[in-house]
């Protein structure tokens, strides 16, 4: 037996050890949920406890299947700590068997190295089979590396292994790999809000789900009770992630779009390109605030009269201006201001009964406030109203001059609806809704949100997520580059203050994991046409292949392309315009396609990855739309390991000096 066998041996056993304390501290929770029931304290504590104990009993039980450990550490005091996803130790006041990677002795396994080593003398990493359930011989390799001073720092095959190997199914955790710059990221100030500017496979969505997993970890009490929220752009993102934070052992974490978290009613009409744009321009968020103030009358004319048995108290117009002045000037939210203009009336009356009466009860003050005459003055003064009837006026007509005439009329209704209760919305008028709502009533907030692919929010968009954050933080991952709808952001410090943490720090991660750098070189060619300022991706990655492929038959090209690109393993994701998905999909049906084949439109494929990645016609997609090239810059760059250019039509010049294969090449 080898030394390395000897080793594996050992930690084979560890792990074992490790597996059986797994299944008694599943049992010992399932038991403590049986005494829990029996209890009989308090009803409340009782229950509360039982709560406890069953959400703890299901979440042992419902622990994802896996290694329990991916990482070693040996510090220079002589203890040595396993890692893993999760802690395993039965006895609190004991050494644990495995420490969860987000307690604070780990950090050391992500950040130490030979010139800061730490405290550890030896990190050591193992190797599991490929899709291991958790099987103790699927322990398979281990790779070790001296911390000591003088050691040299060096490159890991493991790690290279990870991060090369083919993609099937949806997105894994990274917690076995997180590199010192993402690590800094993860644990960075959780009150704090964060902005990523990540070129493109930098890790940017892993760090995002990496970073909620560490904050409900570090702060189970605060983040936990006021809500953690993942917002991703579209639900194949959603899906495609939607594993991750469960293998982390976080199963309630809620990921949602923002259209799924604003949606008050379905869509059902569309806007013009140009509405849609006026819809989500900053200047709504103070047409919207006008419209709905617009219905305060800020100068009654009339006095109020409330009866009072056979008496009146009357309050002059002029002191009920002053009142609603005054709450005007405070700016509650717009319900709580009607309550607030009708709780001053109430006390001015009573200071007025009290003059004549003396002192007046609480009962009093109760029935003067439900006075008929009250209500009936709020009614015409600081109206009830909902955001949908609100927007419908405003909609039927928009005479507000932060607009102008062509935009005003680009939004109004060519056919007002009967009632705002039939009204059609489209998608832009939800996040309108939204908006007032928000002015009206203030949302529920988050503790924490992460948003994915940020750079593609409009400022409405924002201000939807800046309002459910006011008293939360936020992490704000995005890659300028990669903005594709009409309002994508050019400038992280404005989509900041759009989102409420103006002055949050922006920091960059330029060291991409999944495209080689034949790739990154070659998207980032595009990047001067992009129009924004960031800076360019590298890689990690020395693999990689790109073919240019020319195809006068354009579909007939594709399938080739396809057949070449199944010999190799893994994914291959078949990219292009809307209108080129449906006839390239028939095409490819019956040439041997199968399910490790998706066709996409470049519209949907943002966040996505394919090992091999075929993108047919890039001159159209970059046509296809004003932010064309970038939506060919995302195209290009969801490529793990191969990408081919399929082309009928004569490519941009910045491919010049690329391989090319096919006729006439
Ligand atoms: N430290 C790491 N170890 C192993 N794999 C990693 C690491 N960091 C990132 N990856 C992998 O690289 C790929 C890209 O990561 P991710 O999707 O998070 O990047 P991104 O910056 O959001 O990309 P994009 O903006 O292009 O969508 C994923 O497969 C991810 O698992």
């Amino acid at each position: 037996m080898t030394s390395l066998d000897l080793e594996l041996a050992r930690e084979r056993s560890h792990h074992d050890a490790c597996r059986a304390a797994l299944a008694r501290m599943t049992e010992d929770v399932a038991e403590q949920v049986v005494t829990g029931e029996d209890t009989a304290a308090s009803g409340a504590d009782a229950e509360a406890l039982g709560r406890h104990l069953r959400s703890r009993a299901k979440e042992m039980r419902e622990q994802p299947p896996g290694p329990l450990f991916f990482g070693r550490l040996d510090l220079d005091d002589g203890r040595t700590h396993h890692i893993g996803r999760r802690r395993i130790g039965e006895d609190p006041a004991a050494p644990p068997l495995v420490v969860d990677w987000r307690a604070p002795v780990s950090r050391a396994y992500y950040q130490a190295g030979p010139r800061d080593p730490q405290g550890v003398l030896r990190r050591r990493r193992f190797g599991w089979a490929p899709y291991s359930q958790g099987a103790s011989e699927d322990l398979t390799a281990l790779e070790d590396e001296q911390l000591t001073a003088g050691g040299q720092a060096t490159v890991s095959a493991l790690l290279a292994g990870e991060i090369e190997r083919p993609r099937v199914g949806p997105m894994r955790d990274i917690a076995a790999t997180i590199q010192p710059e993402q690590d800094d990221l993860v644990r960075s100030e959780p009150a704090a809000s964060l902005c990523v500017q990540g070129a493109p496979g930098t890790g940017k969505t892993a760090v995002g789900l990496h970073r909620a997993a560490y904050l409900l970890y570090t702060h189970p009490q605060r983040v936990r009770r006021s809500g953690l929220l993942v917002l991703g752009p579209h639900r194949a993102f959603l899906s495609y992630i939607s594993e991750v934070l469960p293998s982390l052992g976080e199963t309630g974490v809620r990921q949602a779009t923002l259209d799924d978290e604003i949606a008050r009613h379905p869509v059902r009409a569309e806007d013009t390109d140009t509405a849609a744009r006026i819809k989500h321009d900053a200047r709504m968020a103070g047409v919207l605030r006008r419209a709905l103030y617009g219905r305060v009358d800020p100068a009654p004319t009339e006095d109020l009269a409330v009866p009072d048995g056979s008496y009146h108290w009357r309050l002059p117009a002029g002191q009920l201006a002053a009142i609603v002045a005054d709450v005007r000037q405070e700016a509650p939210p717009y319900a709580t201001g009607r309550e607030r203009v009708r709780a001053r009336i109430v006390r001015a009356l009573q200071l007025r009964a009290e003059r004549r009466w003396g002192p007046m009860g609480a009962a009093w003050a109760r029935r003067i406030e439900r006075a008929r005459a009250l209500t009936a003055f709020l009614d015409a003064c600081w109206p009830k109203v909902t955001p949908e009837e609100v927007l419908a006026g405003l909609l039927t007509d928009p005479d507000d001059g932060a607009l102008d005439a062509a935009e005003r009329a680009a939004i109004r209704w060519a056919r007002p609806p009967r009632s705002y209760r039939s009204a059609r919305w489209t998608a832009a008028d939800l996040v309108l809704l939204d908006e007032l709502a928000g002015l009206i009533e203030r949302p529920e907030g988050y503790g924490h949100v992460v948003v994915d692919e940020a750079q593609d929010l409009s400022p409405m968009e924002c201000r939807a997520i800046a309002r459910r954050t006011e008293f939360g933080s936020l992490t704000v991952l995005g890659d300028l580059a990669q903005g594709t709808t009409p309002w994508a952001a050019r400038d992280w410090h404005e989509q900041l203050a759009h989102l409420g943490k103006a002055g949050a720090p922006v920091v960059p991660l330029t060291l991409g994991y999944r495209v080689p750098a034949a790739i990154v070189e070659l998207a980032n060619r595009l990047l001067p046409q992009l129009g924004v300022d960031v800076p360019a991706g590298r890689s990690v990655r020395r693999d990689g292949e790109v073919t240019v492929r020319r195809a006068p038959e354009l579909l007939a090209g594709t399938r080739q392309a396809v057949r070449e690109a199944l010999a190799a393993e893994g994914s291959v994701g078949v990219i292009t315009t809307d209108t080129l998905a449906g006839p390239v999909a028939d095409a490819l049906r019956g040439c041997g396609a199968g399910e490790r084949v998706t066709v996409l439109p470049a519209t949907v494929v943002k966040g996505l990855e394919f090992d091999h990645v075929v993108v047919v016609e890039p001159a159209a997609i970059v046509a296809a739309e004003a932010r064309g090239p970038n939506r060919l810059y995302v195209a290009l760059t969801r490529a793990v390991s191969r990408l081919t250019l399929v082309h009928a039509a004569d490519l941009p010049e910045w491919l010049g000096g690329v391989p090319r294969v096919g006729p006439g090449a």
